[in-house]
């Protein structure tokens, strides 16, 4: 078995005190893809924001594997887009953690970046103002600052949202490609079930609580989805705190 990049151990995050995921328990393993499921307010989003760092846990832990090279990819409508830079501006800033905000790119880096820019199909866009670009094409660029970053673990948030058939893809080729042929291990936000059931070998499937993690076909049984359901209508979004008795749903995950 490969060795955890990410442990949960008993981990509750919240906003304000409200659990937004709670008790949630096991590993993601190195070099796995995980697709990441539930109804809208289920903690997916949550949970990316627990491992990145940006959300301390209320109570339990998250142990991320020291030394781990992460890249986070948030929601698109948290990426400001009116921001007046280019293309290739914007991927360089994947360069970051190896150049520093103010260093100098070399011309490997900007071979780089020409790469990652061709490599999702964005030949040519290097000077293309980021707010003429459509949907598709700024998730590419977005991908494209994820391939230059040469994370080990990577966190997507809902990639796939608002972006056509054929740009779906091409980004799932590439995020099957991270995990298979270069051994990255990679989370990703999904809506849609049958993307996951095609693609993606694992899912944890969240309503709040983990619900299933495992092979994605089990996980989204009928009898897993329609827990969920109860689960997610059954929440008290006021509750400050849950109760031990119901809400101690450990969950181990399968492999
Ligand atoms: N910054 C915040 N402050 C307070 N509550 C928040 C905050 N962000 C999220 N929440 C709440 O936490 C719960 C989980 O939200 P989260 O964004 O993790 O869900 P999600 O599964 O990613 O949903 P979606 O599919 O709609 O993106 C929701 O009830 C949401 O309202």
């Amino acid at each position: 078995m490969q060795p955890a990049v990410v442990t949960f151990s008993d981990l509750t995050l919240s906003y304000g005190g409200h659990p937004a995921v709670h008790h949630l328990t096991g590993a993601v393993r190195r070099g796995s893809l995980t697709a990441v499921v539930g109804a809208n307010g289920s903690g997916k989003s949550t949970l990316m924001k627990g491992i990145v760092g940006i959300l301390p846990p209320m109570t339990g832990r998250c142990t991320v594997q020291r030394g781990l090279r992460m890249a986070y990819l948030p929601q698109q409508s948290e990426v400001d887009r009116s921001f007046p830079a280019r293309v290739i501006d914007l991927v360089s800033l994947g360069l970051w953690p190896k150049r520093g905000l103010l260093g100098r790119h070399r011309q490997d880096d900007r071979d780089a970046v020409r790469q990652a820019l061709s490599g999702v199909g964005l030949d040519g866009f290097e000077s293309r103002p980021i707010d003429s670009l459509s949907g598709g094409q700024m998730q590419r660029t977005l991908f494209a600052r994820v391939l230059v970053q040469n994370a080990d673990l990577i966190l997507l948030d809902e990639p796939f949202n608002a972006v056509d058939a054929r740009t779906v893809a091409d980004l799932v080729a590439l995020l099957k490609r991270w995990q298979s042929e270069e051994g990255r291990t990679v989370l990703v936000v999904v809506h849609d079930l049958d993307l996951v059931r095609e693609h993606f070998p694992e899912a944890l499937l969240l309503a709040r609580r983990p619900v299933a993690w495992g092979d994605a076909r089990d996980v989204l049984d009928a009898g897993n989805l329609l827990k969920a359901r109860q689960f997610h209508e059954a929440w008290d979004e006021t509750a400050p705190w849950c109760e031990p008795a119901h809400g101690h749903a450990h969950q181990e995950r399968a492999s």
